[in-house]
């Protein structure tokens, strides 16, 4: 899998593979054997639910995780080899926030310099820029503990920069924070990918997905189901328009066979019939006509939703 432009590989894996064995000896395959291939300067999300593998894949590209099996090269090297070397050169964005509480905002990027080797100068230095660009300048004195969840969430991306790395990857970048501080951090994410920065991201958010990714796989069970730019997923698993036909929770089952036969594809979930058509206002007036009566009707667009909804059968956010 993979379309590999004229840009070189950040990331190039072949039959990657990751095991943890478990307790009375059960092997569970986090990750089944992808292949991969992720241009410089892309923002490359992993789409998945809960459990599909993209945590572990995260963790093995992070180099913090060994692979059981297969081929990996990250900036041209095997992290098997030159682990810390490739270290360098990424940002990590840990799924939980692990700032130092105690530390004032500004202390929190200094040592972190600290910790890759800068000089204590150039560290305040970087510090500094590196607290504008998270528009956190004035909370530079504030302690970690009081600051809001979008603002420690900016810190922590501000701190994996310190270094200033080619690579970032963020495992779940915007998990909890609310719709504002969510748009405040794609802005943020928008800025550095403009800077050359290759983003790579999981998310169960389709929005998150479709706003910030040039390119993303879907991920299910430790495998990729599918693979492309938000726009070719969606042009190729789904049609353009979805009606969304409401019901109370279990009555959706007897509008079905009403609705059967008027268009290529029907999902039906607790309380909703999906029929994915192209044309939604005209499905929609055949569906009365017939004599289907739901709460409420709704014709949108597909979205990834219905794409995951598709490949899998289930939907992204359990
Ligand atoms: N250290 C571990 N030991 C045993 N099993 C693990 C370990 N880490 C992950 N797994 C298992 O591997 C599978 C994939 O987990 P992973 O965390 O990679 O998924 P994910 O897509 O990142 O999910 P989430 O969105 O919940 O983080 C799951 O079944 C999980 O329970």
């Amino acid at each position: 899998m993979g379309r590999p432009g004229d840009r070189p590989s950040v990331i190039t894996a072949r039959g990657l593979r990751k095991s943890f064995e478990v307790k009375g000896g059960a092997t569970v395959e986090a990750v089944r054997g992808i292949d991969l291939e992720v241009p410089a300067g892309q923002a490359f999300g992993f789409l998945g639910p809960n459990g599909a593998g993209k945590s572990s894949t995260m963790r093995m590209i992070a180099c913090v995780s060994p692979r059981t099996s297969g081929e990996l090269r990250i900036l041209g090297r095997d992290p098997a080899v030159d682990g810390v070397a490739i270290r360098a050169r990424l940002g990590v964005v840990p799924q939980q926030d692990n700032l130092d509480e105690e530390l004032s905002v500004r202390e929190n990027l200094f040592v972190y310099g600290r910790y890759f080797g800068l000089p204590r100068a150039r560290c305040w230095q970087r510090a500094d820029e590196l607290l504008e660009f998270a528009q956190l300048t004035e909370k530079s004195g504030a302690k970690v503990e009081n600051l809001s969840g979008g603002m420690k969430r900016r810190l922590t991306i501000a701190r994996s920069l310190m270094n200033e790395p080619e690579v970032l990857l963020l495992d779940e970048p915007t998990t909890g924070l609310d719709p504002q501080a969510r748009h405040v951090l794609w802005d943020r994410l928008f800025r550095l990918k403009q800077q050359g920065v290759t983003l790579i991201l999981t998310t169960h958010y389709m929005d998150e997905a479709e706003q910030l990714c040039d390119r993303l796989v879907v991920m299910d069970g430790g495998v990729l189901v599918a693979e492309g730019s938000p726009a070719e997923l969606i042009a190729g698993y789904s049609t353009r328009e979805v009606l969304e036909l409401r019901f109370v929770p279990g009555e959706q089952t007897a509008a079905e066979p009403l609705v059967a036969g008027l268009v290529e594809r029907v999902e039906t979930l607790p309380d909703r019939l999906l029929l994915y058509t192209p044309d939604g206002d005209r499905t929609l007036a055949e569906v009365t006509e017939r004599g289907v009566r739901p709460v409420s009707a709704l014709v949108r667009r597909s979205t990834l939703e219905d794409v995951f909804l598709h490949l899998t059968g289930r939907s992204l956010v359990d």
